[in-house]
């Protein structure tokens, strides 16, 4: 973690808490942020709720003054139209998102999100003032023959493709080995840094050093309270995207309090 660049800890929630859990939860991690005197300046805190949600964390995180930002964990590449099933970036805009999680693995492999496609929700993402969490990493097998670097940036290339400098430094790119999500199977800290330093070192090679060195990078994969500082330790990891960790608020909390000695 670079000095120059805030952490940023996201719990992406999946399909998990309906409106009424979400009011809950986001109170109980806000009260519990709140006793350890968090400073969200020093670490930034999103939520991806499901669709259904948003409109009730808008209201609650509007109405208490809240500093959790929060977001989609998808959006339609289109703006609008005849897509069923589908949400616009302009309808996330409206309901206040800062974040829209995009090419989350889970989407790449259960609703066939190719490359090209990823790269259209970035751009529909960035159109809207959303700042993507474009989410890149590799499976098992691409691991054991160890070609986890290039074939990760291969994804990172494709969706930032065309991009221009100004649009990038607003792209979170979030690193989730495959065979780490879900499965209580960590990659070590050193794997996290191998994979999020080779993406800046390729931002800086597409873009700048500058651009390079302000864009934050994520690890997500089974983090949580006992492992996230370590992590967190890499000189190219920014935070993490946070999955089942991040319904338990008092866990996603100690998390997000990964700095501090103090017990949330
Ligand atoms: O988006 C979050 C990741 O898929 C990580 O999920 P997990 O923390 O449950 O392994």
């Amino acid at each position: 973690m670079a000095e120059n660049r805030t952490p940023l800890m996201a719990g992406n929630w999946k399909m998990n808490l309906d409106h009424q859990q979400a009011i809950s939860t986001v109170q109980k991690l806000a009260w519990t942020l709140k006793d350890a005197k968090h400073d969200y300046a020093a670490v930034e805190v999103a939520v991806l709720p499901p669709f259904t949600d948003l409109r009730s964390v808008q209201t609650l995180v509007d109405a208490d003054k809240l500093d959790i930002r929060y977001g989609g964990q998808d959006l339609s590449q289109h703006e609008s139209g005849a897509f069923t099933g589908e949400v616009s970036g302009p309808m996330l805009a409206k309901l206040g998102c800062t974040y829209v999680a995009v090419g989350h693995s889970e989407r790449r492999e259960h609703h066939n999100e190719s490359d090209e496609l990823v790269a259209a929700k970035v751009v529909a993402a960035l159109k809207n003032g959303l700042s993507p969490i474009l989410c890149v990493g590799e499976g098992l097998h691409v691991r054991k023959a160890g070609e986890q670097v290039p074939f990760t940036l291969a994804q990172v290339d494709a969706a930032l493709n065309g991009l221009s400098a100004e649009e990038v430094a607003k792209v979170v790119v979030a690193y989730e080995p495959v065979w780490a999500i879900g499965t209580g199977e960590v990659a070590t800290p050193q794997d996290a840094q191998e994979v999020c330093g080779a993406i800046r070192a390729r931002i800086a090679e597409l873009y700048d050093a500058e651009l390079a060195g302000a864009v934050r990078v994520l690890y997500g994969g089974s983090v949580k309270s006992g492992n996230v500082a370590q992590i967190m330790a890499q000189p190219d990891v920014d935070g993490a995207l946070v999955g089942g960790a991040s319904l338990d608020p008092e866990e996603f909390g100690r998390i997000v309090r990964y700095q501090s000695h103090v017990t949330v």
